[in-house]
């Protein structure tokens, strides 16, 4: 009973070659991932003159077509063979050749071989046409002699101008202004360097240590309760939906292959990358046995096939396969033994009629077996007519719990009838769901839940909580918060309320905080600094900055995270408050996202400046830090200010041996004392610049009127300016900014403060309630409720004008 040995689990530092046809996006993947993983990138082509001292073209010139031809083989071998940890190989046109891929094949039993591919077309742009075909052909060897694949998605941005999880407007007029979209390239280093997470095994553990709290951070599985969207390959071939209407629909797509278009490969391949970019949750595959629509198969075509689309899925690095264990030994073995780092699902489907009862012992049996054969998770689903009562179900889970020993990997079971699953609370986790707009499915699952009415449905049960949220501090009236929050409890099915409170002492917000109904608080000053005294638990983020804007309560019995985690959306005495900060990893986002890749960070190079000294600079400081930035300046109109800050990033940089890269000090953080100062001639102009003073004048202050002296703005690849005011939207600093991207230097991208603001509340949402934010919503709710106040604004004034 015990599982064959993982042959795919390499060591996380082993090196990653990509192979792939020219035109492919090697080169820009390979410095994308060294750059991610911090390795060393190998390119064949420099290895090759390194080598030989002469460039591949040159040696064939030299040495004629015999000799470079075995010299070419001999270096490629060696640059595998010194090369097995810490790099990113990228290979040449000699991958082509049948040697090299003996070699590759062989290496690819120690370390992951990325395939890479595209549409023929992108392709077809880099290549001569007559070349073109022969080409593809060959290229669909390196299939043969690699054991990962990367689908490298073109995606035109769409008519809205983005992507739903990483749109950047650039947004440079208010509302519907000129788009300067982020450069195409974003998303495909997000999504590649998010694969590269699932090859290496970091992305759960990263995700875990960054915020605990996070949705990414706890699996689907382990939630308290969680959806799959099921989304089937016949109808996505044939949409009548956008991808924005799927966004936090689920907790993870159920990929169900139920259709064999022509290129099947390469479709699934395709429909992959396109899941990860637009919905970014985890998949999982399901290879269907029987489809309705397609041809039956015999029995061996069935098994070579169903096997080979399975080792696909594991080849894409999907986070759950789909493994139906009632198939036979060879079968289930083949996956197992190459299920690299994606999860195991073992299924028992009984489909027809007179399925097992689950008081038969049989049911335990295929339980255990799953559990013997070390899936992560076991799905057990039943076709019924009348013949089974919730209580029947209950009692096998009941069984389950007292006879099985520990560890047991979470169940997924539910009941379907005719009318499709029984009841949507039958099964806590992987509850299969649709969206409300998608037909019904033709076959087993007839009528499929939503998420939206399954998981209202816990709270009219009682057993989820409605609560009270607030946006806390002392000038919150105006706030966004409220009205993209209660926005996305509407979308999500929670009677949940959010609320701006004006209050300014710990004592009131201790208060508010204390009811047992309090769900979780945005904080904005007079808070986000003093805070910190009070709070025992914080993120390590909180904690290096040095300000908190989420609190949230901790109601777990334990003291076990997870079981805080999952007493999110409950009722009750709180034991602790947890303090978490979004102000930075939303200024992070928007930064990534318009950053271009000619600015992208080189830590010995790359300059940012922060425009104030406040709570939102300590987030933007520590932004650029996380980002590589180790040049960091900061300009304040109270200098003592600017160094007080300066002075605790350089203490805190110590303790983290980071280090700045510049001018013989260690330092990161320098204050510049005045505007009139050239930029210090020893650093690159800035490319990052991130305003964080308040556009009007708060507190009887003077309102900021900041704009970048014209030395400040020489940077020749230009940068991206972040501005987080947005009363007025258009603040001096951005219509300087269209000024010179429309005169002096276009590749200047500006994000203003909605954007911002909008990203902030969707992080704090996602803590809040652990579930996904519906992000397009909560954007567009931002944009529009800012367009009434100052719609309002204008005719408050309009009216007291004419009484006057
Ligand atoms: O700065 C902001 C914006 C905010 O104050 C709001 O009103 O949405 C909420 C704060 O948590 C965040 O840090």
């Amino acid at each position: 009973m015990a599982p064959p040995k993982n042959e795919r689990a390499f060591e996380a530092n082993s090196s990653i070659v990509l192979v792939g046809c020219r035109g492919a996006g090697k080169r820009t993947l390979g410095f994308m991932g060294a750059l991610h993983l911090r390795r060393r990138l190998v390119t064949e082509e420099h290895y090759f003159e390194k080598t030989t001292g002469l460039s591949r073209g040159e040696y064939l010139a030299r040495h004629g077509r015999e000799a470079f031809a075995r010299q070419d083989i001999e270096v490629f071998k060696r640059m595998l063979d010194s090369n097995r940890t810490g790099c990113i190989i990228e290979c040449g046109m000699s991958s082509l050749t049948g040697e090299a891929q003996d070699a590759l094949r062989q290496y690819s039993s120690t370390n992951p071989v990325v395939y890479i591919h595209r549409e023929k077309e992108q392709i077809a742009r880099h290549l001569d046409a007559a070349d073109l075909q022969q080409l593809l052909k060959a290229d669909g060897r390196h299939r043969s002699c690699s054991n990962f694949e990367y689908y490298n998605l073109y995606d035109p941005p769409n008519k809205s101008g983005g992507h739903i999880s990483g749109t950047s407007s650039g947004a440079s007029t208010p509302l519907n202004g000129r788009q300067s979209g982020p450069s195409k390239l974003l998303s495909a280093r997000e999504d590649f360097t998010r694969f590269l997470d699932i090859v290496t095994g970091r992305g759960a553990t990263k995700a875990w240590l960054e915020s605990p709290f996070s949705v990414s951070s706890v699996p689907p599985e382990f939630r308290s309760y969680s959806y799959a969207l099921r989304l089937r390959l016949s109808y996505l071939m044939d949409m009548d939906l956008e991808w924005e209407d799927f966004e936090a629909r689920g907790d993870c797509v159920e990929f169900i292959i139920d259709h064999w278009p022509d290129d099947l490969m390469n479709v699934i391949a395709r429909q992959i990358a396109l899941i990860r970019r637009k919905l970014g949750i985890p998949i999982i595959y399901h290879v269907e046995e029987n489809p309705r629509g397609e041809r039956r198969r015999t029995p061996e075509e069935k098994d070579a096939m169903d096997a080979d689309l399975l080792e696909l899925g594991l080849r894409l690095g999907v986070d759950y396969i789909s493994l139906d264990l009632q198939r036979h030994d060879e079968f289930v073995n083949r996956v197992l033994r190459h299920r690299g780092r994606s999860k195991i699902i073992g299924n028992f489907w009984y489909m027809g009629f007179g399925a097992l009862a689950w008081q038969d012992d049989r049911q335990m049996e295929n339980y255990k077996r799953a559990q013997g054969l070390g899936c992560e998770v076991v799905r057990m689903v039943r076709f019924c007519t009348n013949d089974s009562p919730a209580e029947l179900l209950e009692g096998f889970k009941k069984r389950l719990q007292q006879e099985v020993p520990d560890p047991k990997p979470p169940l997924v079971a539910y009941d379907f009838s005719v009318l499709g699953v029984r009841t949507p609370l039958q099964s806590r986790i992987l509850n299969p769901v649709k969206h409300p707009d998608m037909e019904n499915e033709r076959d087993h699952l007839a009528t499929v839940s939503t998420y939206y009415h399954s998981y209202e449905l816990l709270f009219r049960q009682f057993l989820l909580d409605p609560l009270q949220f607030y946006v806390l501090g002392s000038h919150v009236s105006y706030s966004l918060s409220p009205a993209m929050h209660s926005a996305a409890y509407d979308f999500c099915g929670m009677p949940h309320t959010f609320q701006d409170v004006t209050c300014s002492t710990i004592d009131r917000l201790n208060q508010i905080c204390l009811s047992d109904s309090f769900g979780g608080a945005s904080l904005t000053a007079p808070f986000k600094v003093a805070i910190m005294p009070h709070l025992k638990v914080k993120s390590h983020h909180a904690t290096a900055i040095g300000a908190v804007n989420v609190l949230l309560p901790l109601r777990g019995k334990t003291s076990a995270i997870l079981d805080h985690a999952n007493s999110r959306n409950k009722a009750g005495p709180a034991r602790e408050f947890f303090g978490d900060n979004t102000d930075w990893s939303s200024i992070l986002t928007c930064l990534r996202r318009a950053i271009s890749p000619r600015n992208y960070v080189q830590p010995s190079k790359t300059t940012g400046l922060v425009v104030g000294a406040g709570g939102m600079a300590r987030a933007a400081i520590y932004a650029l830090i996380q980002l590589g930035c180790r040049n960091i300046f900061i300009y304040n109109r109270t200098t003592p200010n600017a160094n007080q800050v300066a002075q605790h990033f350089n203490d805190w940089a110590a303790t983290q041996g980071i280090v700045g890269t510049k001018g013989g000090s260690h330092e990161i953080c320098r204050v510049l004392p005045s505007l009139s100062e050239p930029w210090p001639r020893a650093y690159q102009p800035p490319t990052m610049v991130i305003s964080c003073v308040p556009a009007t004048s708060a507190n009887g202050s003077a309102p900021a009127d900041f704009e970048m002296p014209l030395d400040w703005l020489r940077s020749p690849t230009g940068g991206v300016v972040v501005e987080l005011a947005y009363e007025p939207l258009v603040t001096p600093l951005v219509a300087q900014m269209h000024a010179v991207r429309d005169h002096m230097s276009p590749s200047w991208v500006v994000v203003d403060g909605l954007e911002v603001v909008a990203e902030m509340a969707i992080e704090a949402f996602e803590l809040m309630t652990g579930r996904m934010a519906p992000k397009r919503l909560m954007k567009e709710v931002c944009r529009k409720t800012w367009e009434q106040q100052q719609q309002q604004q204008r005719q408050g004034s309009e009216m007291a004008m004419s009484s006057y």
